[in-house]
């Protein structure tokens, strides 16, 4: 693919989930090395485009391309590191921290042991998130925000070109916050290309080139930066508003700003 191609480009995308049409015709895309962030109120499509990408929801209109390749021909998921929304999966299965985080590399591996380099990435992926000193502790003996923290690595260890995130600071303490934000930066400054579904910006703002939103599983043109003040678009905190303000203060550009590119 031509450097300036995204890596992810869904066009038109339409979804359903059971009998409801959840998104309505989006158009959204990621150039390489970009950091876009997806926002919306609770319900607005967010969660499903975003498993629309990782085939977890099948589009019914429109059309996906992954680096380039339509989305029924791509089989290159290890250039892909998924984040899902806070879950507890893992939780109930007696498994490790470091297994947990050794099956993001399987997509790498395939059915091949293990190598120094897989181990490695492991070993890193811990340590970025802080849990090195619990790689052999088992995920039922973590908090919700460690157990957040070993899907993040999870999906670091893949060592994805594009990784996407669904709300990966929720239940995150603010320590740790900070950390997954260097973590970011030092991805993104390796070229990783980044989706990320948040309702807070928080210590991510300054990492974001761009930001969508969603209503109502359309995305909406924004025309005034003030309008991520209103409160439909954070619903959550009070503090959404001031989050979305540093964005905009820190350079976060809108989705309308770059008409017909990105959006
Ligand atoms: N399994 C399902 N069957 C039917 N409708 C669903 C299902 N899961 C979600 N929905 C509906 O689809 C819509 C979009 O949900 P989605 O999870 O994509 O929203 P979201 O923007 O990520 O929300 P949140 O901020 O609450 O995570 C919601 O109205 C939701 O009620």
């Amino acid at each position: 693919m031509a450097a300036s191609e995204p890596v992810l480009s869904l066009r038109s995308a339409v979804a359903s989930l059971g009998p409801r049409t959840v998104l309505r015709g989006i158009d959204l895309s990621v150039s390489r090395g970009e950091v876009v962030a997806l926002l919306g109120a609770n319900g607005s499509g967010k969660s499903t485009a975003v498993r629309t990408v990782i085939g977890q929801v099948p589009l019914t209109g429109g059309s996906l391309e992954l680096f380039g390749t339509p989305f029924a021909r791509f089989r290159a998921w290890h250039r892909i590191g998924y984040v899902p929304q806070r879950s507890t999966a893992a939780a109930g299965v007696p498994a490790t921290v470091r297994e947990i985080v050794s099956s993001g590399r399987l997509s790498r591996t395939k059915l091949r042991p293990m190598g120094r380099g897989d181990r490695a990435a492991v070993a890193r992926a811990l340590e970025v998130v802080g849990l090195a000193h619990r790689a052999g502790d088992s995920v039922n003996a973590l908090s919700g925000g460690q157990h957040q923290r070993v899907l993040i690595a999870r999906a670091l260890a893949a060592e994805p070109e594009l990784l996407i995130m669904d709300e990966p600071l929720a239940g995150v303490d603010l320590s740790a916050q900070d950390i997954l934000a260097d973590t970011l930066r030092e991805q993104v400054a390796r070229g990783t290309s980044v989706l990320l579904v948040l309702h807070e910006l928080g210590p991510l703002a300054p990492l974001i080139d761009r930001a969508v939103l969603l209503r109502d599983g359309l995305v909406e043109r924004v025309t005034d930066p003030e309008r991520f003040h209103d409160p439909a678009c954070h619903p959550h905190h009070d503090h959404d508003a001031e989050a979305a303000a540093a964005a905009v203060r820190t350079g976060l550009s809108l989705s309308d700003t770059d008409p017909g590119t990105h959006v």
